[in-house]
């Protein structure tokens, strides 16, 4: 059997995704020391020593932020995600926290709690504690969104379903989300417009530079009294000590949120919950499958989907020897690397080349084997990140 490849799994993966890598292939596990590639949900990366066999990182989930994408880009390997495995699981839990905080539901679940379960009076006190946990409801009151992507355009729709008005901002939002909106949909120009007119404010975007702290201490002003603030994106995108002080003055209403730090515990205004947003069978298993078919196809054919540092690049295979190759995206790099193949009297019967940003990727289809010669000639390239020689295996 020739040797499998190495996939070290460092959070729980579902077992659906994992068993779209097939044993005869690859061997997966929590104690792998020369891994191929990485599987991982939330484990942070930032503390790892990333090992230099690694060719790939496969996050099963949509956030890349516990990931050292830039390290990873320098060495020309790709970090794979799942785009919209786990939006819908996300969704429907700020639906909950929207219904969370507008009936009092922490609160009242709390109070029921605390009742002794023989007093005669029982039903009495339940009568008579009730209006205190009286809430409000969803519909005609409106919902802003910051984000709209995978997540936030689900948020958008059910929240028009449930008779709510919605307004969103998301300054690079794709063509196919837009479409994906329902016409009702209004454009807001700013995330200061989206605190001043809504009721709800739900936050659905990444934790880059640009995201850190979007909700803080000056515009958390803009709120409306009593509003709710949600947040299923990530700690860091909201100031907590801007939620604190809003809470404190009476000025924010609730604040939901999937990230619960330290400084957010015990606070009667406060839903916290233990980052459960992608924490569904579905959810956990639409992300597994997706990433590992990403992974599978990107170590046994060079193809890439879903690269969060790399172009989209795809080529049928027609010949049985392939090598891919990522490289700077700088000018005559696809000149040396033909050079070195006609060198090596390889003849190139298929080529695909593209480029993302500094990045640029190469899939070279030759009529016949290549050394490890020739593939240490390609590696040695300047600006060459990495050369891979990828043999079609049978079946
Ligand atoms: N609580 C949980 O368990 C989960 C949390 N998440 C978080 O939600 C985030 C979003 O997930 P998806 O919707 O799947 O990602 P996505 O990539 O489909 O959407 C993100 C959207 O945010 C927009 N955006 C980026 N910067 C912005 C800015 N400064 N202002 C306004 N919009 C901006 C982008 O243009 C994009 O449309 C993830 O990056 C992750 O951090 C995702 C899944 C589960
Ligand atoms: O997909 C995401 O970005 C998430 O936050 C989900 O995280 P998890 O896979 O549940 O650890």
């Amino acid at each position: 059997m020739a040797e499998r490849l190495q996939v070290l799994v460092l959070n729980e993966i579902s077992e659906n995704g994992l068993q779209r890598l097939p044993s005869d292939r690859y061997a997966t596990g929590k104690n792998i020391a020369a891994p191929d590639a990485v599987l991982v949900r939330s484990a942070d990366m930032h503390k790892m020593d990333v090992p230099a066999s690694v060719r790939a990182i496969g996050r099963a989930g949509a956030g890349t932020n516990n990931i050292p994408v830039k390290a990873m880009s320098a060495r020309g390997v790709p970090v794979f995600n799942a785009p919209g495995a786990n939006a819908n699981a996300v969704k429907e839990l700020v639906l909950a926290g929207m219904l969370l905080a507008a009936r009092n539901l922490s609160g009242a679940l709390h109070f029921v709690g605390g009742l002794v379960p023989d007093r005669p009076d029982l039903e009495k006190t339940v009568e008579g504690g009730k209006s205190t946990y009286a809430g409000y409801e969803l519909a005609g009151r409106t919902l802003g969104i910051v984000g709209l992507g995978k997540i936030g355009c689900l948020v958008a729709d059910a929240a028009i379903k449930l008779g709510m008005n919605v307004l969103g901002y998301d300054p690079d939002i794709t063509v196919d989300a837009a479409w994906s909106l329902p016409s009702q949909v209004r454009k807001a120009g700013s995330v200061a417009e989206v605190l001043r007119v809504a009721q709800f404010v739900s936050l659905h975007v990444p934790l880059v530079d640009a995201t850190r702290d979007m909700v803080n201490a000056q515009n958390i002003r803009l709120m409306q009294p009593g509003a709710v603030l949600l947040n299923f994106s990530r700690e860091g995108v909201v100031s907590d000590e801007a939620v604190l002080t809003s809470l404190a003055a009476g000025h924010l209403g609730r604040y939901v949120c999937d990230f619960p730090s330290a400084a957010l515990l015990r606070n009667d205004r406060i839903v916290c919950l233990p980052h459960l947003g992608a924490s569904t069978r579905e959810a956990e298993e639409n992300c597994a499958v997706m990433v590992a078919d990403q992974l599978r196809d990107y170590l046994e054919n060079g193809n890439i989907a879903n690269a969060v540092n790399f172009p989209s690049v795809s080529m049928a295979r027609e010949s049985e020897y392939r090598v891919a190759i990522a490289n700077a995206n700088v000018p005559n790099m696809l000149g040396q690397i033909s050079t070195a193949m006609a060198r090596a009297g390889l003849n190139i019967h298929n080529m695909v080349n593209k480029s993302r940003g500094d990045m640029a990727y190469t899939l070279v289809d030759v009529d016949s084997a290549v050394s490890d010669a020739v593939l240490a000639d390609i590696g040695a390239i300047e600006g060459v990140l990495s050369a891979r020689y990828l043999p079609h295996l049978p079946g």
